[in-house]
This record gives C-alpha cells, structure tokens and sequence, in this order.
C-alpha cells in the first residue's frame, strides 16, 4: 500500500533536521583542524576539543527533540551520558563520509590516526565508517538516526522505560516511511540501517580507547570527564 508521511510526521522531519542542521562545531575549532602542527600530543588535544565541542552540540540538538524535555529529568541525564559515544561516532562518520568542502575529511582522518590510540580501535573505527559513507544517508535519516540512537531506552539508569520507548518507536516509524520514499529502489534499507548495531560494539572499544589513553597519561576536559564517567 502507498506509504504517506503524515503532516505530524512532517512536522516532526522539519524540527529535527532544523536542530541537527543549526548544531553544528564553531569554526573556531575546526578551523585549528586544518592549521595546528601534527604530533601525537598536539592531535590528542585537538580531538579532546573536538569531541568536547561535539558533546555541547549535542546537548543542544537533544534538548530541541520533540518531547525529550518533557521526559523525567534525571532519564534526560541518563539518555544522554548512555548515547553520547555512540551520537559521536555518528557525527563523525557523517562528517569524515561527506568530502568536507576544505579538505577537513583527510585532515580529520589523520589526526585519529596519529592520536595514541592503538590499532586495535582503529580498524573497527574505519570499517564503521566506511560502511556510514557506503549507505549514502541524506540529512534527514542521518539527523533521525542520530535522535533514535539518543532515544534507546534500555541505556543504564532509565527509569521511565516506556515513556522512552514509546518516543524512539515515534521516530522509528518516521524513519522507516522516509527509507521506503527515498530509497525505493532498496527496500532493504531501512534494515541496513538498523544494522547500526556495530555502533554497540564501538562503544564497548571507546572505553578501553579512554583506559588506554588515561593510562598513558592523557588528560580529558571535565565535560567529557562527566559525560564519561572518567575519573
Ligand atoms: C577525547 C578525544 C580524543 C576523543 O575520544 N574519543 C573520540 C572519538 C573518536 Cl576518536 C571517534 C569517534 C567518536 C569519538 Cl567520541 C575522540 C574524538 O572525538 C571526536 C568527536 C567528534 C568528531 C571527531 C571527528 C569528527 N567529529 C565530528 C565533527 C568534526 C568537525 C566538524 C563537525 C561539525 O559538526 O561541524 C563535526 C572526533
């Protein structure tokens, strides 16, 4: 039967892409991307800027999603510290897939290269985010995916499960409608997208990347301390 997004659906589109497209990493910082000299030491820190700024835009891109200021507080806390990594493996994968118009993607790529961390990480890491570039998401699905990744109910903490649930299950059938419209010709996409899974396991890698790089002394911003549970 013909699938039609609803004119609440629409509106729904129309917020969160607003929010994802106006969230975005001050030039400031990704400016020092392209100019600062590479060193492992000097890398590090760039990217502990980078992710701390990433971690402020998504605050802000959370805080505009449909109903999420109307969940219990303290679930508000506990979506965010569990989605956090994952939302920034996203945002990266998007970032460094789309060929940045300054050469950024390449800049970007080689700092995580040569950021101390070890060759374990990285493979999975650029697997990740060769399979994000192969799917070809357009702004839409990638802002809807991003919001579903924040909306998991089962992270640690939550206590409202169903209030959690019942709005990521509102974003899903949304994301599901736009897959089946933009990419008829792969009816299987909505699937691939859900395969998304590897995100979980990246996120099980980011913690022994964080003990790694903390055992050799690396220093993290109290933002990312807090939102990470480093010590
Ligand atoms: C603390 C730091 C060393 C770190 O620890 N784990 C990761 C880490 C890593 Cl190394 C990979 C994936 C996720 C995380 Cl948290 C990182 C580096 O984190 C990031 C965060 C965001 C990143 C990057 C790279 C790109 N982006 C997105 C980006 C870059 C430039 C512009 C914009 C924009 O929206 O305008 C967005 C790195």
């Amino acid at each position: 039967e013909k699938v039609e997004i609803t004119k609440e659906q629409r509106a729904l589109i129309k917020a969160i892409l607003a929010a994802y497209d106006r969230h975005q990493i001050p030039q400031d910082v990704t400016k020092k991307l392209l100019q600062e000299q590479y060193s492992a030491e000097e890398n590090f820190l760039l990217l502990t800027e980078v992710a701390t700024s990433q971690v402020q835009v998504l605050v802000e891109f959370t805080k505009n999603i449909p109903g999420f200021l109307s969940l219990d507080r303290e679930d508000q806390i506990a979506l965010l510290k569990g989605s956090a990594v994952e939302a920034m493996f996203l945002r990266s994968a998007q970032v460094l897939s789309k060929k940045m118009p300054s050469g950024h993607t390449e800049v970007l790529e080689e700092r995580i290269r040569k950021s101390g961390m070890s060759e374990e990480f990285m493979t999975p890491m650029f697997n990740f985010y060769k399979s994000i570039g192969e799917l070809h998401m357009t702004q839409e699905e990638q802002a809807l995916l991003t919001t579903i990744t924040i909306l998991t109910p089962d992270r640690p903490y939550v206590k409202s499960h169903e209030a959690v649930e019942r709005l990521q299950e509102t974003m899903l059938n949304v994301l599901r409608k736009l897959c089946v419209l933009q990419h008829p010709q792969e009816p299987q996409y909505f699937a691939r997208l859900g395969r998304l899974t590897e995100l979980r396991t990246l996120h099980h890698y980011h913690a022994e990347m964080l003990t790694s790089w903390k055992t050799n002394d690396h220093k993290f911003t109290p933002l990312l301390c807090e939102i990470w549970d480093v010590q």
